[in-house]
This record gives C-alpha cells, structure tokens and sequence, in this order.
C-alpha cells in the first residue's frame, strides 16, 4: 500500500522550526499520528548548512565524501542531491522537505520531482511550502500552519499565487554621505574563463556592468552565478591574471578588499539564517552603514534618523525595538533588504534573496527592488533562478551552460 503524505502551508506567521523538531521528535501533532515511532529525516537549507558547519569546523565530510569537492563549494543542486542520496541511504520512514525546490532551476526541480514521486511509494513525505505552485501533485491532504496549529485546507481550495498588490508609499530615502565613483562602468569582464581542477566552468566571459544598470542574473545550478559574484566581491582569487575590472582597477593591481567592499551591497539568505546575535530592528538596519551584520557602536543622531525614515517606508518602524531574531521571516528578509541599501551602494548584489519566502512576502520585496532602482543611483544585481513576478531589471545576464563552461547572453 502506497505511503501517506502531508503538505503544509506556511507563511509568515508559521512556526516552521516547531513544527520539524516536533515531527523529528516523535512529539507529533494528531494529524501526524500514524507516524510516531518512526524514524524521519530532514531535507532543508538549515539540514545542508549543518554539514557544511561540520566540514568547516571539524573537517568531516559526511554527504560528500565521496568527492575531493567541499560541500560549501557545490552548487545548491550539487548540494541537494548529495543530501538526498546521503537522506535515501539511512532509509528513514518520512522525510521532511522543507521548500525542497528553492535554489533549485527548472531541471533540477523536475528530478527532484520525479524522484520524489519514486520513493512516495516506500517513504512518507512531508512537504513543508511557502509558495502554492511548489505542491507536489501526488500529495492530497494539506494544511496550513498558523502559528503552530495545523489548520485543514481543502486541495481544491488552494489557490494559485494570487497575491495583494501593494505599493510603498514614500520615497527612498536619501543616502548620509554618498559613495563617490569616478567613471562610468563598475564592473568590467572581458573573455573572463574559469575552470576547478581542469573542470570549465565559465567560458570567455564578456560583460560589463554600468552606474546605475539593474540586472537580473541567470543561469542554471552549477552555470557560475556565485563564482561571478564572488568574483566581483574580490573573494574569488580566479579573477587575478583576467582582464577584469572592479571599479575600475585591475584584478591584483593592489586594489585594497575594502574599497571594494565598502561601495558593494549584498544580501543573500544564508547571511541571516545562521545569524543568532540579539540586536534590534533599528540596529540591524543601521548596522549597513558599518558594514558589519549587528550593531557594535554607538548609532549617531543622523544615522537614528535615516534608519527611521527607512522603517518607516516599509512599514516597520513600529517594530524597530524588537530584536530581529523575532521577526517573521519575511519581515527579516525586508530589513536585510533595507540595510544592503542603506549607504546606496554604488553596486547593490541580492543573490536568491526569495528563496522561502511565501508569495505575498515575495511580491513585497519585488516591489522595495524595482522602487530602489528606480530612485536611486546604484546598479543592482538581483540573482534568481525563478522568474520572479514583477521585477522590472533593465536586462537580464544569462548563463548558458556547455561542455566548455558556461557562456553568457544578453537579453
Ligand atoms: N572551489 C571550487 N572547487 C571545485 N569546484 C567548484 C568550486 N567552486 C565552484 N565549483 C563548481 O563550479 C560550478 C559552478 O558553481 P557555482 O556555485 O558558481 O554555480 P551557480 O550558478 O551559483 O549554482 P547554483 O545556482 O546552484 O548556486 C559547480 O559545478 C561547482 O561545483
């Protein structure tokens, strides 16, 4: 007799984490009964960081061993199949999935899918979902999590992504002291290659990122995206030898990292989800103009009043003396956001910053990107495998993957 699966809703409001450990546990909700002295697994982002947390600290290689590759290195699609298989390996009863298709493009969603649906047969699945269109199809009995209580929802009830359209009134607020750069183009790769231990990965790229441009990044799991990024952020040491430029100067012309650093922006989701410091709202935010993630000096007059025009423009000054660790996640995503914009980077990077979020809490953060570029100065890369509703980049980056590395088009 085929398994019995779950899909639970969630949103802003849901108490994931209680949910999993309560599952994981054995301390499971009525619903779940039937699954109590079972043994369960867990296939999430914060299951995946916990062995890259392993490798780094203690050097053991768990779901990758066998590759010489660190995990941190992999892409996410890379990373979520070596999960999986190490997850099959311990054949667990159920297995939770928790948004087990972020990160992942539209080819590795439709593997995953289809291996899901293999072992549906032998293994109980419980999808956890922020966005609708992510339902696995062979699952019929869903809730959603309001707080921590389980609600029924009918399958036919559940609807498409419809969401709220929403505005923010206001403006972007003005910039304490404007980053200054000379020139017009910030960022400049010319027939940059890159290759890991013989493997191509990117091929002659060639693309030039001007004052102010919005682009879009795409590309494939494993197309280069992030070895792009963190080539431009200066962490990548293949960049040394190329003609690439970053603001201006040369790759290893003795450009200093803070330089760099101190005229980017960047936001990324795994940046937050491990961050367990205690500062406020209001000292997250204004944590951006120090470039450090939580506040560790005294704030100024001026620094107390842009971070309150900021919370107001999104809603959240209300909020500013609550500790962000207890913000919904949405909301947190949005203050990250606010706080990558603060100085007005002259280049603002957001690498999957939706990736979880529910498609309200989306749609939100859409509209602060598309207001951003459009009222201020600097270039935004905004990074997505999704074809993210509503977002209005000037052009989109794409990287093409072939045996010969990735190539890049302009669209
Ligand atoms: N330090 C490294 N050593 C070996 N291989 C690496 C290293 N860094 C990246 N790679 C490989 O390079 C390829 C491109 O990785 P990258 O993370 O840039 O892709 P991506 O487009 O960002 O993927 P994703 O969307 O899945 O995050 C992958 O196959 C990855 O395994």
């Amino acid at each position: 007799m085929s398994k019995a699966h779950w899909a639970i809703l969630i949103d802003n409001n849901s108490q994931k984490q209680f949910l999993i450990d309560s599952l994981l546990q054995g301390n499971v909700p009525t619903t779940f009964e039937s699954l109590k002295p079972q043994k369960g697994a867990l296939f999430s982002k914060l299951a995946l960081e916990a062995f890259i947390d392993e490798e780094e600290r203690h050097g053991r290689k768990i779901i990758n061993s066998k590759t010489a590759q660190l995990l941190k290195t992999m892409s996410s699609g890379e990373q979520k199949k070596a999960l999986l298989a190490h997850i099959l390996k311990q054949h667990p009863d159920f297995i939770i999935l928790d948004n087990p298709f972020d990160n992942l493009d539209s080819d590795a969603q439709k593997a995953l899918r289809k291996k899901l649906q293999a072992i549906a047969d032998t293994t109980s699945l419980i999808q956890i979902a922020s966005r609708k269109n992510d339902l696995l199809p062979f699952i019929h009995t869903i809730a959603q999590l309001e707080g921590k209580l389980l609600v029924p929802v009918n399958e036919k009830e559940v609807g498409s992504n419809r969401v709220m359209p929403k505005t923010f009134q206001g403006t972007i607020p003005t910039p304490l002291q404007p980053i200054e750069f000379e020139g017009e183009a910030l960022i400049e790769l010319k027939n940059v290659s890159v290759s890991y231990s013989g493997k191509p990965i990117l091929n002659n790229i060639n693309w030039t990122i001007n004052k102010g441009s919005f682009w879009e990044l795409r590309g494939k799991n494993g197309s280069g995206k992030t070895t792009i990024l963190s080539m431009i952020t200066g962490e990548n040491p293949k960049g040394y030898g190329q003609e690439l430029y970053i603001f201006g100067r040369k790759k290893g012309s003795g450009e200093s990292v803070w330089d760099i650093k101190k005229r980017i922006g960047y936001f990324t989701p795994s940046m937050t989800d491990k961050f367990t410091g205690y500062h406020t709202v209001e000292h997250m935010v204004i944590s951006g103009l120090h470039d450090s993630i939580g506040l560790y000096v005294t704030p100024t007059e001026a620094q107390i009043r842009l971070a309150k025009e900021w919370l107001q423009l999104i809603e959240m000054w209300h909020l500013k003396d609550t500790l962000y660790h207890d913000l919904s996640m949405g909301q947190k995503r949005l203050v990250m956001c606010i706080r990558a914009m603060i100085k007005h980077p002259v280049l603002l990077i957001l690498d999957e910053p939706t990736a979880g979020l529910d498609d309200t809490s989306a749609h939100l953060f859409v509209q602060l990107v598309n207001k951003f570029a459009k009222e201020s100065a600097s270039a935004i890369i905004f990074v997505s495998h999704r074809k993210e509703r509503g977002l209005l980049p000037d052009r989109v980056y794409r990287l093409e993957k072939t045996n010969m590395g990735s190539v890049g088009k302009m669209v």
